[in-house]
């Protein structure tokens, strides 16, 4: 099956069909993601945090990515793979901004790339489609900006605020972006910027009136605990199933029960009559 495009988003934000994302960073977990048929894997910068133990998302290098994008796209096989840009990879120049976001197509064979930002990044984000990459926007919280913001919190509360978010995400329209991430925005915010673009808003912390949703696995999964947004749900405690099994084999092996004749190989005894 082929993986999943930009056309494909599209034609489900015009159908009225919800677009499904999670992040991944990783082969063993790309793979159960793709076959259980997200429609996209994100490779996000936020492994900084869930991966690599970060505090916040700017220590991350194109590097790291690369690494993390390659792995996940050898598991992808119907999900469309976008790579996080990570923070300075397009911020200086839009000749960088191009070559970074190619390396990520060439390099790792990822579909699309995501960067934060609207105004801000208007050059950047010209310049790589008209490398033919496509660009995912992110607008609201964009943990990128923690510093200039003062930490993780909701964006566009504010009339002045909300007017800039709603002209940035026409702006990411017209420049040609297939998406647009909104982070932790008021829910009717995102609804009305939803239904006043015709690409489609992929909402994180953005309420149910966005066109799709994204997660990070991490929290999906109950595995992290360093952050509790109030948006995300956990759908699995593997936190708890993941400690108890590790206290099983601890036992188990401190006590001799494992391994098992079952889990041994064996050998010819005259092979062993010799050894003797
Ligand atoms: N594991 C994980 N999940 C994420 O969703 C995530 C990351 N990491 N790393 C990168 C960013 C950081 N994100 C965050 C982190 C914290 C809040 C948070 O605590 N928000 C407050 C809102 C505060 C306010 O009212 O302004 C909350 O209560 O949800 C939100 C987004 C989202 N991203
Ligand atoms: C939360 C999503 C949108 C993201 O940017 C990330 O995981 O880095
Ligand atoms: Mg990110």
């Amino acid at each position: 099956m082929a993986t999943k495009s930009v056309s494909t988003f599209l034609e489900m934000k015009a159908k009225g069909e919800k677009i499904t994302m999670l992040t991944a960073y990783d082969y063993s977990m790309a793979k159960l993601l793709d076959d259980a048929g997200v429609d996209s894997l994100l490779i996000g910068d936020s492994l900084g945090m869930t991966m690599l133990g970060y505090e916040n998302t700017l220590s991350v290098t194109m590097e790291d990515m690369l690494h993390h994008v390659k792995a996940v796209v050898r598991a992808a096989k119907q999900a469309m793979v976008i790579a996080d840009m990570p923070f300075l990879s397009y911020h200086t120049t839009p000749e960088a901004a191009v070559l970074n976001a190619g390396r990520f197509i060439q390099e790792a064979g990822a579909h699309a790339v995501k960067l934060e930002g609207g105004f801000a990044v208007r050059d950047k984000i010209e310049a790589i489609i008209a490398a033919q990459i496509p660009v995912l926007g992110h607008l609201g919280l964009t943990p990128q900006s923690v510093n200039m913001m003062g930490g993780f919190k909701v964006q566009g509360k504010s009339e002045t605020q909300a007017r800039k978010l709603i002209e940035e995400a026409k702006l990411l329209e017209s420049l040609g972006c297939f998406g647009i991430v909104l982070e932790c925005v008021p829910a009717k915010l995102a609804k009305m910027i939803s239904e006043a673009i015709s690409i489609p808003t992929i909402g994180i912390g953005a309420g149910n009136g966005c066109d799709g949703q994204v997660l990070v696995i991490q929290d999906v999964l109950g595995m992290y605990d360093a952050l509790s947004p109030k948006f995300v749900k956990t759908y699995a405690n593997l936190k708890v199933a993941i400690q108890d099994a590790t206290k099983a084999y601890c036992e188990e092996v401190k006590s001799g029960a494992f391994p098992e004749e079952k889990h041994t190989f064996k050998i010819n005894e005259e092979v062993l009559e010799k050894l003797y």
